[in-house]
């Protein structure tokens, strides 16, 4: 297949935002991620891919603190975080998002963005200041929400009731709910579940034009959307490393074929 790609890895700085050392997590005696090594840089737009029970959803749960490793170390913007737990790893900068719906339905769009941006994980670092200034701190957050609800186009229903939303409109406020949080890294576990291929499409590309400038680390199963769309995929099989590399080098990777993609590139 044709693997062209607007990949924006001309944002990469080459420096790492996520590394993972010998990351190995077994329930009882089954290694659901066996000794897994790799560095994700600032800006990079990552997948992850590959077949069911490869250990994906694992992989993102030892990254984010929801399970604690067997064994190696997570570091993140150079500090190792392997027995934080997932609050701290927020605080720092780690976000999750989508497996559960970060919409509060019969809030409006506006408060739902504002809400976000109040529990923003800097705010804590503007302690003092908001203390001696709370109107700023309140001015500052609803300039905030302004600026993201027009980042996601959704000015214009902004007062309307999340419930109230179409389909498209509240994908883009769950987006803009973690903008507005302002993470670093953003998780994505399968995001276009249950979708159809256009919606899929939709989402991705939205998620890709709002969080431009976070790392973003994404399971996917629309293999020719991670082609099109990554920087870098990692392929994992049987909670092992298959092969790592830019979309053309995944395509082209024979161990890739044999075992996942099926002769794709043919
Ligand atoms: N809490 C658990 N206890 C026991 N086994 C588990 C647990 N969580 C995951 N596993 C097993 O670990 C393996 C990897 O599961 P994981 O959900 O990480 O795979 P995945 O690549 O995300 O799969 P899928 O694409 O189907 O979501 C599977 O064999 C799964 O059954």
């Amino acid at each position: 297949m044709a693997t062209e790609t607007r990949a924006r890895n001309q944002r990469t700085d080459g420096e790492a935002i996520l590394e993972l050392d010998g990351l190995t997590k077994t329930f009882g005696a089954f290694a659901a991620i066996d000794d897994v090594s790799m560095t994700v840089e600032r800006g990079e737009f990552r997948s992850v891919i590959g077949p069911n029970g490869a250990g994906k959803t694992t992989l993102f749960n030892l990254i984010s603190g929801a399970l604690p490793v067997t064994e190696g170390t997570v570091y993140f913007d150079g500090e190792e975080i392997t027995d934080r737990s997932p609050p701290e790893r927020v605080a720092r900068g780690i976000g999750r998002s989508f497996q559960i719906s970060n919409v509060f339905g019969g809030l409006s769009v506006r408060e739902n963005i504002r809400l976000a941006a109040q529990a923003d994980r800097r705010s804590e670092y503007n302690l003092l200041e908001s203390f001696f200034k709370p109107t700023n701190r309140y001015e500052e957050i609803n300039a905030e929400t302004g600026r993201i609800l027009e980042r996601i186009d959704l000015t214009h229903v902004a007062e309307e009731e999340a419930d109230a939303l179409a389909y498209g409109d509240r994908r883009r406020l769950e987006i803009g709910v973690v903008l507005a949080t302002d993470p670093d890294l953003v998780l994505f576990d399968e995001p276009t579940a249950g979708m159809s291929v256009e919606e899929t499409r939709e989402t991705i590309d939205l998620i890709e034009e709002v969080l431009v400038d976070q790392t973003l680390l994404l399971i996917e199963h629309d293999i020719e959307l991670v082609m099109e769309l990554s920087d870098r995929i990692t392929v994992l099989n049987r909670g092992e490393i298959l092969a790592e590399g830019t979309p053309e080098e995944i395509a082209e990777n024979r161990d890739v074929q044999d075992a996942y993609l099926g002769g794709m590139t043919e």
